[in-house]
């Protein structure tokens, strides 16, 4: 059920009570940006945010020349250069299946040569081939489908859009709802949801030695999913990185074992 309230003050004294209160609060969060060494650290690095420490930009350049970094996220996202997204659920088979495809293809998500053609990409012109699509995969083929060397998710349950509906370019988005709910439990259970998904999704891509990294809300079932990866990967880290002001956690996995 959705509800609709809107706030209307009293009287005019109570309008500029409510333009003081959101001047205070605005010059509070400008003055901790200031403080924030990893805000400083963003702009002077010219990335687009302190999430940027993060993600993405981050990846990309500790991939170049070679590597390819996907991103994937239920909202638009204008990706930084050299880096190739998909915008839609990761919860959803599909939207994973959809993921597999471009994994599977060694041209996708790198600078196109002149002149190349893309033999692995399905002709559009041609018949399918009759090759049974339920067809049982041999181990072979899972195992060559394990190319990821990074899995790092910290997607969390994006929140209702409150504002900024009228921006319509790729290049600036609406705003990013809001990550967090504010109800404990709630962001836990959720977190957990999309750390399991990822971790699943992770033991059909990640190479032997590969990494996992996920972010996520502390709360009971987190010690399950820590079970969990010490059954699958080597080595298991729990922390909360610096540059996170919340009590969100990070875990990191490295020198995992083969997954199978
Ligand atoms: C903390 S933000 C990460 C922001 C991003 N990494 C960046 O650097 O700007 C969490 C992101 O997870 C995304 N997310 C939440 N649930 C998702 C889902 N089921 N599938 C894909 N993305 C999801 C949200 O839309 C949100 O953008």
């Amino acid at each position: 059920m959705f509800a609709f309230f809107s706030i209307r003050p009293r009287a005019i004294g109570a309008s500029g009570l409510l333009n003081q209160i959101r001047k205070a609060s605005s010059k509070r969060w400008q003055a901790r940006q200031q403080r924030d060494q990893f805000t400083r650290e963003a702009a002077v690095q010219g990335l687009k945010s302190r999430a940027a420490f993060k993600l993405l930009q981050v990846a990309v350049s500790r991939t170049q020349p070679n590597g390819r970094v996907l991103g994937v996220d239920i909202i638009p996202a204008q990706p930084p250069k050299g880096v190739s997204t998909i915008q839609g659920n990761f919860l959803a088979p599909e939207i994973q299946e959809y993921i597999q495809d471009f994994l599977r293809n060694p041209n996708r998500g790198r600078p196109r040569q002149p002149g190349a053609i893309d033999d692995a990409s399905p002709s559009l012109l041609e018949p399918a081939s009759n090759a049974d699509p339920g067809a049982a995969q041999s181990d072979d083929d899972k195992t060559r489908e394990m190319t990821v060397d990074v899995v790092l998710s910290d997607m969390s349950a994006p929140w209702y859009q409150t504002s900024g509906f009228w921006k319509r370019s790729l290049s600036n988005p609406y705003h990013r709802m809001m990550n967090t709910s504010g109800n404990t439990f709630r962001d836990h259970a959720g977190s957990m949801d999309l750390c399991n998904a990822a971790l699943q999704f992770s033991s059909k891509v990640l190479k032997a030695g590969g990494h996992f990294v996920c972010k996520f809300y502390q709360g009971a079932e987190d010690k399950e999913l820590e079970k969990q990866l010490k059954d699958m990967f080597q080595r298991v880290h729990r922390l909360k990185p610096e540059s996170s002001r919340s009590v969100r956690l990070v875990r990191v996995s490295p020198t995992p074992s083969t997954v199978s």
